[in-house]
């Protein structure tokens, strides 16, 4: 791995052209599946899309091979398509492309997002867990990510973490970046709001959603009170 130092930060030329105090869209929710669902999980999802805006839905399904997943991906991935909110796979570039996905997230032990980019071609989304380093996010931008996620923000039952991000990251990210930063671990409609001041482009978010005690409509309606919904027409 390349190690930057700070004039190499401040200088290079790919991130220098990506460099634009120009206009940045308010921050949207990019919603994850629970680890695990059964056939009734549409619904659910269609009542999440009820409550607002859901820019990306991400299928994160822990623990099933490939086939299992493409299976449930089917009725998912056509509601998606329905209510023009982008369908992401989670972990694998194979399987995104084999589904015809609109894009994939990658962890970094989830394989080279340079061959992922061949793979998938220019219009396919990718997305890059980075943590909480600057470093990582760097990288991926460099190998032509599409979005870098931080985090865990805050304590999440959803994923054992081992990196904890702090928001000040999203801050510097989005003042030397155009490509856009998802804030990910533990987000809810109260503890929201800084991550949003920070300059988060998107929050993702599982649990607050699925275990609100109203349900999936009223998890993802909560965010209204921090999400600029009235204001994107
Ligand atoms: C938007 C987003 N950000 C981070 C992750 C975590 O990805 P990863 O580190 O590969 O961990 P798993 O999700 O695979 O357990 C994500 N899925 N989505
Ligand atoms: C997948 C993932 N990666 C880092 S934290 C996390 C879990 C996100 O779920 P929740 O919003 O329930 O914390
Ligand atoms: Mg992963």
């Amino acid at each position: 791995m390349t190690d930057f130092t700070d004039e190499e930060l401040a200088l290079d030329p790919h991130f220098a052209d990506q460099f634009e105090q120009g206009f940045r869209p308010a921050c949207q929710l990019y919603l994850i599946s629970p680890p695990t669902i059964d056939e009734t999980f549409v619904d659910a999802l269609a009542a999440a899309f009820d409550g607002g805006k859901v820019a990306a839905f991400q299928l994160r399904l822990k623990g099933l091979d490939e086939e299992a997943i493409a299976q449930a991906a089917a009725p998912l991935q056509k509601l998606c398509a329905d209510r023009d909110v982008a369908f992401i796979i989670n972990d694998s570039a194979a399987l995104a492309h084999r589904l015809g996905a609109d894009g994939v997230h990658l962890g970094q032990g989830d394989g080279d997002p340079k061959a992922a980019r061949r793979l998938l071609g220019p219009k396919v989304q990718i997305g890059i867990t980075c943590h909480d380093s600057r470093h990582m996010a760097m990288e991926a931008g460099e190998a032509g990510a599409d979005y870098v996620a931080f985090g865990a923000f805050y304590p999440t039952t959803t994923k054992e973490t081992t990196h904890q991000a702090d928001p000040s990251i999203l801050g510097w990210w989005t003042t030397l970046f155009e490509l856009p930063c998802v804030a990910i671990g533990g987000i809810n409609a109260d503890n929201a709001a800084p991550l949003v001041a920070a300059g988060a482009d998107f929050l993702a978010v599982s649990g607050a959603v699925w275990n609100h005690p109203e349900g999936p409509k009223a998890g993802v309606a909560a965010f209204a009170a921090v999400l600029d919904w009235e204001n994107e027409g």
